[in-house]
């Protein structure tokens, strides 16, 4: 290259045979279609554009896209186009306040059903005790109906039939633009939006062009054949491009939740606590009555719980001696919560709103000392759906019973847990659960958010162990497995952690968070 030379040579770009193709194109047609560009380079058209985004990339071309948006009526809407909005046809109908039964006996049952909402929203008629009352006669054609007589008027030239709309052909003025998106919520118009391309020449690729570029033959792939007659010292190769990045590759890997909840299991393991898993339904008797919660406790409510119809047997010691602690508070020293005890409420079928109904049943089933178990899995609550709060949520239980444990161990159980988990700051604060006494709320110190609660905890009351034949403390607790998640994967919303981002997974680091 002479000292003086500024500009490119086709050789700088080191383009395909393809891609000359198209820019040579380029060149005569300045801007086209990818369909044209195909013809013209005798290219498929798929293999045409595929060059055109890489001369993109080179800067030698441009490839633009445009979206057409366009309107087409439905099956429905050429219905009402033809006898009138449901709403027109009963207003028209009546003439006095009539009975919605009577209606629709006369008319059909569904037009008075989507009659009804838009009488009363277009102020046509009011709608009290099954009753609709008309408050005007015939009333004025509206936008909505504008709209739909004039892809009526089309539709009835012979070469229109289903023809498509722009939004200026459609509307007349601004204000109708409500109209047209009640149409489309009731789905009697259709939005449909075409993207189309346009490629064209940059100057960067004209002056290329204009320098001529010359297709000679190249040689993509090396043959034995090439090699044996010494052919390919007369050949031109193409050179590989090193510096066009390569796609990224992700790979498969655990999600990111799944890791961490993975994580804490494998801490409890190494803390030597044993796994168990337990019934989704459980009865009311293990998720409550067995835990000391009074028959009328708020938390049993059908605001709060997710009852099932189903209901289950409950083991007869246990009942009996349950029983009595919540009547009187059976041979201990407390009065129990009084009042009659119901059977028939704790036979109950409910969604388990905690996993310590899981823990409690294993205590039954294994009152002998020493016991260290663990649950980690999902509990079900019914929730407003909400940044933090989800119907669904996985909580991590656990109990410790052995002679002599005592309040510090379970203490110092949990913080053990939340520092192996990385929480350098762990406080406890006074809680209360009806079932442990003393009980603690565990908190750990996030930066920039100050003390986040993670759950509950607290030694079980002798009105939960005795019944069961447990004569040694229990230490339990059950903490926030998505709340731990959150504040590990530096998430906002609990629901980003179940509707997972694809792009945000395959960001997610896998080492030990
Ligand atoms: N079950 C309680 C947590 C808890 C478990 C065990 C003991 C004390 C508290 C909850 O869901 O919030």
């Amino acid at each position: 290259m002479s000292e003086q030379k500024q500009q490119h040579e086709a050789s700088d770009y080191n383009l395909s045979i393809n891609e000359k193709k198209v820019l040579i194109a380029l060149g005569e047609l300045e801007s086209t279609t990818p369909e044209t560009l195909a013809e013209k380079t005798s290219l498929k058209p798929e293999a045409a554009m595929q060059s055109a985004f890489l001369l993109e990339e080179e800067g030698l071309a441009k490839v633009d896209e445009e979206v057409s948006v366009n309107y087409t009526i439905t099956r429905e809407g050429v219905e009402y186009a033809d006898n009138g909005l449901p709403e027109r046809q009963i207003i028209e109908y009546i003439s006095e306040p009539v009975a919605i039964d009577d209606l629709k006996n006369q008319l059909s049952p569904k037009m008075v059903g989507i009659a009804i909402g838009w009488l009363k929203k277009k102020g046509w008629a009011d709608v009290k005790n099954s009753m609709i009352m008309p408050l005007v006669g015939s009333p004025e054609i509206g936008d909505d109906e504008k709209i739909l007589s004039k892809f009526k008027q089309y539709a009835q030239e012979p070469d229109k039939s289903g023809i498509a709309f722009t939004e200026e052909e459609l509307l007349e003025k601004d204000s109708e633009k409500s109209a047209l998106k009640d149409l489309l919520k009731r789905k009697l118009v259709i939005k449909n939006e075409e993207k189309y391309r346009y490629v064209s020449i940059t100057n960067q690729g004209r002056e290329l062009v204009s320098q001529g570029i010359e297709i000679g033959e190249e040689i993509t792939q090396l043959t034995s054949q090439l090699l044996k007659t010494g052919e390919w010292k007369k050949k031109n190769f193409r050179s590989y491009n090193i510096h066009t990045p390569p796609k990224p590759i992700y790979g498969a890997k655990i999600h990111p939740y799944q890791r961490l909840i993975n994580q804490m299991r494998q801490i409890f393991i190494e803390m030597g606590f044993t796994e168990i898993k337990g019934e989704i339904i459980q009865s009311s008797f293990w998720n409550f009555d067995a835990l000391f919660q009074p028959q009328d406790h708020p938390a049993r409510d059908m605001q709060d719980t997710f009852h099932l119809e189903s209901t289950s047997e409950i083991d007869e010691e246990c009942k009996d001696n349950v029983c009595a602690m919540h009547e009187h508070g059976g041979d201990i020293s407390s009065t129990g919560w009084g009042g009659r005890w119901d059977e028939n409420i704790a036979r109950r079928n409910v969604l388990r709103t905690h996993t310590t109904a899981v823990t409690i049943k294993y205590l039954a089933d294994n009152p002998e000392p020493p016991v260290k178990a663990f649950c980690i899995d999902r509990a079900y609550r019914r929730e407003t759906i909400d940044p933090t709060h989800l119907p669904e949520f996985e909580q991590l239980e656990g109990v410790v019973m052995d002679k002599n444990m005592s309040f510090a161990n379970l203490l110092g159980c949990l913080a053990e847990f939340y520092h192996r988990m990385g929480f350098e700051n762990v406080r406890f604060r006074p809680g209360y659960f009806p079932y442990t006494e003393p009980s603690v709320e565990p908190e750990v110190y996030i930066d920039g958010m100050g003390w986040i609660e993670l759950g509950g905890a607290g030694i079980f009351r002798k009105e939960v162990t005795d019944p069961l034949g447990i004569k040694h403390p229990v230490l339990a607790w059950g903490l926030g497995v998505s709340r731990v998640a959150m504040l590990k994967l530096g998430l906002r919303d609990l629901r980003e952690l179940y509707q997972s981002d694809i792009n945000w997974i395959r960001k997610s680091e896998v080492c030990r968070l």
